[in-house]
């Protein structure tokens, strides 16, 4: 049923929404729009100061995430959507803008500061309209406003206030609470939009769809004004100004903004660099007819014909940003061999021990040849792993970069040590392989290794300790990268026994305990992964985590509230995946939950797609998008589903058995 006559006039439109934001897809969904969910990649570091009031910046927070979806869909998946809206929600005490919690401290200074006071949300919508126009472009129109509601919370104590932050709700919300849910005990009064501060303003939504739809189709259809991105002519976009609406008189609390990124011929922009970044930076002045003028950064939407090709001038020769980027694709792989090949000689962990040294040192350490060594050291250097200082002897000396420091230690907490390791050793012959994958649709253990995989994991892992090992520790690794940010993405109160089904070394099944002291976790895997798993015990915490061997297609699964599947899905077929989920189904009672941890398709992130040719060259899956999750969870009677896009490599999604 659509209530809303304005919401029907999306019915055959490209709808997407740019917001990884589950609330509000459950806004938008609940109101009947069909739409489709691409995060965008905006990463939200807008400087503050340079706007005058905080909605300014929630709304160009807003207008940054959906330009930058528009763009990349143009450019990445090739189709023109109708429209992309884009929201930012921010709350605002005592001149502090607050954003998502960064952690448990960020959340308790938050909270505490909104203690006993009224504060303000500020929810920033950007609606970004499509239009192909008689050039065989697209033109676009961005019409922006921004909804505020008051809120006053009652004075919290401070166990209250660390009970609620236990609870692992305020971390993906702004001012570090959910009014929605348990953070809804923590409120006093709500002046204006409820739905505003849960994340979109629904009703102001509307009324700017019956604005755009119903009432200016006219206006809209006035001819575009276009302007050149570029002055010397070596790129045009196109980015046309919205048309000016009549809008109502705006109450105190409702806002609304057109063209506060004009395209009026006054806009200057230089290109800065390349645009090869989620946000495609470009400097652009704003000059706004709106209230605020501001430097901020946005994207540069490129010219696309209908079918999808940039538009390239005659005169203009390649430009330096598509040859940069096109080097680094091609480069790509010699990157990661370099990485992989200093990880496996152990230069970072050398070099944590003994700073300083020089590549002949480092040569007679590693025992490798000098100029071997040389051209190692500086690749390391170049791709941001290395620092090298020269000395008066003019020979450099070498040292970790913190992001080797943090990573590249094979001891370090956070250590992607083993799963690099994985890397070179399993998964770069694979990919050796990967025509043949491509063209079978099949794994290449056999071309790679020379093994039939007719059962898995015991044909291509389990068969031999050495491999085995290796391939528990590049899980462990990457369940201890990925672990707490799973762990925290939802609020698992009401859960007290937890199964992480092929939960391996248990490293994921520490991360639930630590972060849910009332969880204990049973590590369900095959027989020869819990033999080893005593190896991977993390000395100095409290164990809630127990293992049983067995196997998930065919033995008795343990009984619990939650299952976790992190990182499992992934490695098998539909078919697979089917038999699995029914048998966690029949486990289940109402109210228990899945947890899946996976990167999600959505949004074709590289770091997705190329993570599923890797499960297409490494096992018998692939990964999926947050639909076909959604869709295969609701087959065996789940229901009320959220994703939180952790930010992490893993993606998380719950799933309550109805
Ligand atoms: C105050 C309040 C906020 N939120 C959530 O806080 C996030 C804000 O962050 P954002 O940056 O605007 O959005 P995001 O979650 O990062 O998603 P994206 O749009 O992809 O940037 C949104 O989720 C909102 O629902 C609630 O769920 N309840 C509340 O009471």
């Amino acid at each position: 049923m659509v209530l809303n006559p304005v919401i029907s006039k999306l019915a055959n439109k490209l709808v997407v929404l740019a917001s990884a934001s589950p609330r509000r897809q459950d806004i938008l969904r609940n109101a009947g729009l069909k739409f489709e969910v691409v995060p965008s990649w905006f990463k939200e570091t807008l400087d503050k100061s340079l706007f005058k009031e905080p909605h300014e910046y929630a709304v160009e927070t807003a207008k940054q995430k959906a330009l930058e979806v528009a763009r990349r869909m143009l450019l990445k998946h090739l189709k023109t959507p109708d429209i992309v809206i884009g929201a930012d929600t921010i709350v605002t005490v005592d001149s502090m803008i607050l954003e998502k919690p960064v952690d448990k401290n960020d959340a308790y200074r938050m909270l505490s500061s909104l203690s006993g006071k009224e504060h303000s949300v500020y929810t920033g919508v950007a609606i970004v309209l499509c239009h192909d126009n008689e050039n065989d472009e697209v033109d676009y129109q961005l019409i922006d406003f921004y909804e505020e509601t008051k809120v006053k919370f009652a004075d919290l104590s401070e166990s209250m206030l660390w009970e609620y932050i236990n609870s692992g709700e305020p971390m993906d919300k702004a001012g570090g609470y959910g009014i929605q849910a348990l953070g809804g005990m923590l409120v006093e009064y709500v002046h204006g939009d409820f739905l505003n501060v849960v994340g979109f303003p629904l009703n102001h939504f509307c009324k700017q769809l019956d604005l755009i739809y119903n009432r200016s189709t006219s206006s809209l259809d006035e001819k575009s004004l276009s302007v050149s991105l570029s002055e010397n002519g070596t790129e045009s976009n196109s980015l046309s100004s919205s048309a000016k609406h009549n809008l109502p008189n705006s109450s105190s609390q409702t806002h609304h903004n057109q063209n506060t990124l004009s395209a009026s011929p006054l806009n200057k922009v230089k290109r800065t660099g390349s645009d090869r970044e989620a946000g495609g930076s470009s400097q652009v002045l704003v000059n706004s007819s709106s209230e605020h003028k501001a430097t901020c950064k946005t994207t540069a939407l490129p010219q696309m014909t209908n079918r999808g090709q940039l538009t390239v001038h005659a005169d203009s020769g390649p430009k330096k940003e598509d040859l940069q980027r096109m080097m680094e694709l091609m480069d790509g792989f010699k990157a990661s061999k370099a990485l992989f090949t200093a990880s496996k000689m152990c230069v970072f962990d050398l070099l944590q021990s003994r700073p300083g040294l020089e590549a002949e040192q480092i040569a007679q350490e590693i025992k490798a040849s000098l100029k071997g060594t040389q051209c190692l050291l500086e690749a390391c250097v170049s791709l941001g792993l290395l620092r090298s200082k020269e000395q008066t002897s003019h020979k450099p000396m070498y040292e970790n970069t913190d992001l080797a420091t943090r990573f590249l230690l094979s001891d370090a907490p956070f250590s992607l040590h083993g799963y690099i390791q994985h890397c070179n050793s399993t998964v770069w012959p694979l990919f050796s392989h990967l025509e043949s994958a491509v063209q079978e649709g099949t794994n290449q253990h056999d071309k790679a290794f020379g093994k039939k995989s007719k059962d898995m994991f015991q044909d291509t892992v389990y068969y031999d300790r050495e491999v085995k090992l290796r391939f528990m520790k590049a899980m462990h690794s990457i369940a201890k990268v990925t672990g707490k940010a799973v762990a925290t993405a939802f609020d698992l109160s009401s859960f007290k026994t937890v199964c992480d089904i092929g939960g391996c070394t248990g490293a994921m099944a520490y991360e639930f305990t630590e972060a849910h002291p009332g969880l204990s976790v049973t590590v369900f895997d095959l027989p020869a992964v819990v033999d080893m798993s005593e190896h991977f015990t993390p000395q100095h915490r409290e164990h809630r985590v127990s293992f049983v061997a067995g196997d998930f297609f065919k033995d008795d699964l343990p009984k619990a509230d939650l299952y976790i599947l992190a990182r499992i899905l992934h490695d098998w077929p539909d078919e697979k995946v089917d038999i699995l989920l029914k048998r966690i189904s029949d486990a289940c009672r109402p109210g228990c939950a899945v947890l899946i941890a996976e990167t999600m398709l959505d949004g074709l992130r590289p770091h997705s797609t190329l993570q599923s040719l890797n499960m297409l060259a490494q096992a018998e899956g692939k990964e999926r998008t947050q639909r076909q999750y959604v869709d295969m969870m609701s087959t065996h009677g789940f229901g009320d589903t959220r994703f939180v896009q952790t930010g992490n490599f893993l993606d998380a999604f719950i799933s309550i058995k109805l």
